[in-house]
């Protein structure tokens, strides 16, 4: 793009640091908290993950924008986070499924971006001092203006965004992953009878959808709201709890329903919030990592057996809280020991810290659809 057509943009964090750079997407002022993701592919998915809601992504990986978007790639209805960071963005996409660049879907959906940024120096300043509060904005380019809208808008700790991206209506999802890109053919799907699953959405990516469905369950999203008693109304096999944006220990109406299926005894499987929602259902306690963890290398196991995982997350299970309880530590995150999965001592109930739907991501952990489904094999 020529210099004479790019618009100035200021990106401001709550320290008071200013980086200028360049616009890209809307022209919009937008504060959110400012994380890094070291993906070196997806960033599609991860523009309309809603667990980005109310965050502007740093991306780590160089140059933005190279194969446009596609219909087929989005994780929900609209992207819902609050801003994009580039090192460079590519403006004319080359790819045989692109039907949009990316800064003109941005701008379509009041998404701010900067670009020319240096992404390194940007990240290593958060893994320093960790995630904080930013601003991005072409219309006020006064770094004290700035920070005092960026000061002025709330910590994410504390905060229930969940019930803002939940789905207002209950719907059912039985699209599996398309046969041209089905990685698992070991997959046992009894299409005949397929598992019923509920779906409490904290702000549900679509690929878990679909590989739930992918392991032949038919899925019902309901509500954040939805208590307990109508969940059981559906008669189903199994429960989900979905990955979602903000602070788990805000999402008080999530837990208390957590807490009461926990006494139907049924299968439960948890992802992210879902993880973390469970954790607090059964007396564990969260706390927010410093920077969180994003990214799609992200080593999670015990001794024997080592994934490598999609990751998404600012808070984590506290250790310390599990120690009387009847939850134990089924995964670590191998690179600071963090908690990554919890497994309940008796029943069949399980939950993971990482995506293992991926998109985008590595398969390792497809694995626990399949396990999540043998426990309903097995209730039934
Ligand atoms: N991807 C998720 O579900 C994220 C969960 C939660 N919002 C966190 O940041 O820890």
């Amino acid at each position: 793009m020529p210099l004479s057509d790019r618009i100035p943009a200021l990106l401001v964090l709550a320290d008071g640091t200013a980086y200028r750079g360049w616009s890209f997407g809307a022209t919009e002022t937008k504060i959110g908290e400012v994380v890094f993701n070291t993906g070196m592919t997806g960033y599609q998915e991860v523009l309309t993950d809603p667990s980005y809601c109310g965050q502007i992504v740093i991306f780590t990986y160089p140059e933005l924008g190279n194969t446009g978007i596609n219909l087929e790639d989005e994780e929900s209805a609209r992207p819902l986070c609050a801003g994009a960071i580039a090192r460079n963005i590519c403006h004319r996409p080359s790819n045989w499924r692109s039907t949009q660049s990316l800064p003109d879907y941005l701008n379509q959906h009041q998404i701010p971006g900067i670009y020319g940024i240096d992404t390194r120096a940007l990240t290593r300043k958060i893994r320093t001092v960790g995630a904080m509060n930013g601003g991005i904005s072409t219309s006020i380019l006064d770094e004290g203006e700035l920070l005092e809208q960026v000061l002025a808008a709330p910590n994410m700790a504390g905060l229930n965004l969940a019930r803002q991206v939940s789905t207002p209506k209950v719907y059912e999802w039985t699209e599996a992953t398309i046969p041209a890109w089905e990685f698992n053919t070991e997959s046992v799907v009894d299409q005949e009878q397929p598992f019923t699953v509920v779906a409490l959405d904290f702000g549900v990516k679509r690929n878990i959808l679909r590989r739930l469905a992918s392991h032949g369950c038919r899925v019902i999203v309901v509500p954040i709201d939805t208590p307990a008693e109508e969940i059981l109304k559906y008669n189903p096999d199994g429960i989900f709890l979905s990955n979602g944006p903000g602070d788990p220990a805000a999402v008080t109406e999530g837990i208390t329903t957590a807490k009461a299926l926990l006494e139907s005894e049924k299968p439960i499987f948890g992802i992210c919030m879902g993880h973390q929602i469970l954790g607090h259902a059964l007396g564990a306690e969260t706390y927010k990592l410093k920077f969180g963890h994003r990214g799609l290398n992200q080593p999670a196991g015990l001794q024997q057996k080592i994934e490598i995982t999609s990751q998404n997350h600012s808070f984590a299970i506290d250790p310390e809280s599990l120690t009387a309880g009847v939850l134990e530590v089924s995964h670590l995150n191998l690179n600071d020991q963090t908690v990554a999965g919890l497994r309940h001592k008796s029943l069949p109930i399980f939950s993971v810290q990482y995506h293992p739907e991926a998109s985008p991501g590595p398969h390792d952990a497809d694995y626990l659809f399949e396990q999540f489904v043998q426990a309903m094999r097995t209730a039934r």
